[in-house]
């Protein structure tokens, strides 16, 4: 879920809790309901402005901002943390960390390590060093690419106004509300504005944006009022007053597209008759102990396929996938158990080599066989 600008800072300048505290909530329930909820947060800008104030009123350099961003990103987690009883966990992130595979799988482990502590992640962008993103980037693209990253069911945008209108309602009073957009066409596009307030960045179009970049990865995304209680609450009982926006795709089609559209393999992993059956027929992620050996000079994060060897020295290919490890790594560990992993390598990426997620298989899509049949 992002929460934006619009609903953290306060009229006086700084951070209020007045609207953070109702979405609070309705983390809340969605925890005790047993779901996973990742929180991209804005408002260090905002925070950091006021503490700032005696410095900053003229200087909208980007310096300024990076450091009002620093300064403030500190109160944004300390007032989530006031309304939460258990850890919260800062993640800072940059598009460029996103863009690079290595950095991009590292922030998917330990986002996922997160969760499976039960510890929820609070996102946001890491200004201080993302020069770009705070010129031309905003939370909302950000928090899409995240939904991505975790495989997200759903993505929540909770901002100041009520969902997508026809026109940016506070210059147009003919402006209709939008329930549901079963595509982002240019049509529904051209109907977003820029940023309602003076604390808010992209407004409705960089919304949509985020909506069409979910849409890409099978996600569908819901934008709400986050300031009317009702509306929260309603949505904690899993009904919806806002816009939702519907994906074109579904979620495996939209995952195998992105596999599809990996670069070159670069390697291969020799399994062994098990592992190529469980993960063939059984939707198996692979695991060091169904590896026979490695080839190719592959890296963590690097597209590679995996094979069983056949006659005269033919390569059967099971499937394609990102490998969590190098091709050296895999070496060291083929044939151990994935809880030897740590003592083999002197640290551990986890136990799969080849996520189920990241694995296109034969008959996934027909992906492969016209490639390689
Ligand atoms: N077509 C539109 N429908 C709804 N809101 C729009 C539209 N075009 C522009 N907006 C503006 O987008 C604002 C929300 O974006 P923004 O100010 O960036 O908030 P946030 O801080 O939550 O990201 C609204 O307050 C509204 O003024
Ligand atoms: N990263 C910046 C926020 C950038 C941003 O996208 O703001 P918003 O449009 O209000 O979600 C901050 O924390 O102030």
């Amino acid at each position: 879920m992002k929460v934006g600008s619009s609903l953290l800072a306060a009229d006086t300048g700084g951070l209020s809790t007045r609207y953070a505290l109702g979405l609070a909530q309705f983390i809340s329930a969605c925890h005790a309901d047993g779901r996973e909820i990742v929180l991209v947060s804005s408002g260090a800008v905002a925070a950091g402005r006021l503490m700032l104030r005696d410095h900053s009123h003229e200087d909208t350099s980007n310096a300024a901002r990076q450091a009002m961003a620093a300064l403030g990103q500190t109160q944004t987690v300390a007032l989530w943390q006031r309304l939460f009883d258990h850890p919260l966990a800062q993640v800072l992130l940059t598009h460029d960390d996103l863009r690079d595979r290595r950095r991009y799988l590292n922030a998917r482990a330990t986002l996922s390590e997160l969760l499976n502590y039960k510890i929820m992640p609070v996102v946001n962008e890491n200004d201080t060093v993302a020069i770009d993103e705070l010129t031309l980037g905003d939370n909302d693209n950000l928090a899409a690419i995240v939904a991505a990253l975790v495989d997200a069911d759903l993505l929540l945008i909770a901002t100041d106004i009520d969902g997508l209108y026809t026109a940016d309602p506070r210059t147009n009073l003919d402006a209709e509300p939008v329930n549901e957009v079963l595509e982002l066409t240019t049509e529904i596009m051209a109907m977003a504005g820029c940023a309602g307030s003076s604390v808010g960045t992209g407004g409705m179009r960089t919304k949509l944006e985020a909506a069409e970049k979910a849409a890409t990865a099978g996600i569908q995304t819901v934008l709400f009022n986050g300031r009317d209680s009702e509306v929260v609450s309603l949505l904690a009982r899993g009904q919806l007053r806002g816009t939702l926006l519907h994906t074109s795709a579904t979620r495996l089609h939209a995952r195998k597209y992105w596999l599809r559209h990996m670069p070159a393999v670069t390697g291969h992993i020799h399994v062994d008759a098990g592992a190529a059956h469980a993960i063939a027929h059984e939707g198996a992620s692979l695991l060091p102990m169904g590896i026979i050996r490695a080839d190719g000079m592959f890296q963590r994060g690097d597209m590679v396929e995996i094979v069983t060897d056949g006659d005269a020295g033919m390569l059967h290919v099971i499937a394609r996938g990102i490998a969590q490890y190098g091709a050296a790594e895999i070496n060291r560990i083929a044939r151990t158990h994935t809880r030897d992993i740590g003592d083999r390598l002197g640290y551990s990426y986890g136990e799969n080599v080849v996520h189920r997620d990241d694995l296109a298989t034969l008959g996934d899509t027909g992906l492969l066989t016209g490639e390689y049949a």
